[in-house]
């Protein structure tokens, strides 16, 4: 069952229409569409291999980098379709930023990480400039008081926790409409994970946030709209609480109270 909803009252920050989407001849997605909130933490749950993360990457265009991966249907950012031909997939991916499972900083300095992607998009007229986006994205993310006196230190010799806030924070730095996260926390400890959690409902409001978690708990705490995926099929799209407490579907019930997954 394809289950779109116009939950919320204000226009949608991405619309995706009939999304399917195919490693060769294999079909990973099927047929889904979801609007989704500028001003919400909407998390993708399901069980492993449901086609979550496929589907996120859809949302700026990263299954362009994986050989063999086809998307049909549309996806629209304000309402501009995303795959039309002529679109520039860099700025793109600059509006619709992303952070990984496993933290991904550059082998450069903790400046550098931040600094690298405002000055390729010519963000910043001056160098002084160009400090004040690094300050500003690395306060943002929570990072800043724990590394400005080490801004020429690399940035993989952070922690692991401190690396996830690094690359947020360079997400951030190029002004990001949309945040996508893909598992965020999986390979970082409770503390750390807790640290990525306050972070995200701190960010809440200023962006658009997609978030895929394994974790039931994590999507309760930290989304307000919760999607479930089951065999590249979206199930149900919701409020999280209603998703945790009164689902509609029986898979979402089964799913949430731990029949499978
Ligand atoms: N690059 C790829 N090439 C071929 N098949 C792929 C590729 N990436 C994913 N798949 C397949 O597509 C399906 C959906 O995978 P995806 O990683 O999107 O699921 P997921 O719900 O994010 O899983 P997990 O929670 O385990 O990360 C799976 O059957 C997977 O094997």
């Amino acid at each position: 069952m394809n289950t779109l909803h116009t939950l919320d009252s204000i226009d949608p920050k991405i619309t995706a229409r009939n999304v399917s989407v195919y490693y060769g001849e294999k079909r990973a997605i099927d047929d889904v569409s979801i609007d989704i909130s500028p001003k919400y933490v909407t998390a993708f749950i399901g069980p492993s291999g449901c086609g979550k993360s496929t589907f996120l990457r859809t949302l700026n265009r990263m299954n362009d980098t994986i050989a063999g991966a086809r998307v049909e249907g549309d996806i629209a950012l304000d309402g501009v379709d995303i795959y039309k031909s002529g679109m520039d997939v860099v700025q793109l991916r600059a509006r619709v930023g992303m952070v990984f499972q496993k933290p991904n900083p550059f082998p450069k300095s903790i400046f550098e990480n931040i600094a690298y992607g405002p000055r390729i998009h010519g963000l910043a007229a001056s160098k002084t400039e160009l400090e004040e986006i690094v300050e500003r994205s690395l306060k943002r993310a929570g990072l800043w008081d724990e590394v400005k006196d080490r801004l020429t230190d690399s940035g993989t010799a952070l922690s692991g926790g401190q690396q996830q806030r690094l690359c947020i924070a360079r997400a951030i730095a190029v002004e990001p409409e949309v945040i996508l996260m893909d598992e965020p926390c999986s390979a970082l400890d409770p503390i750390a994970t807790a640290r990525i959690e306050e972070l995200i409902d701190e960010l809440r409001g200023n962006y658009a946030i997609v978030i895929v978690t394994h974790s039931m708990q994590q999507a309760a705490r930290v989304s307000q709209r919760t999607a479930f995926f089951h065999l590249g099929k979206m199930v149900e799209y919701g409020k999280t609480s209603d998703i945790f407490t009164n689902p509609r579907e029986e898979r979402t019930k089964d799913y949430i109270t731990g029949r499978y997954g």
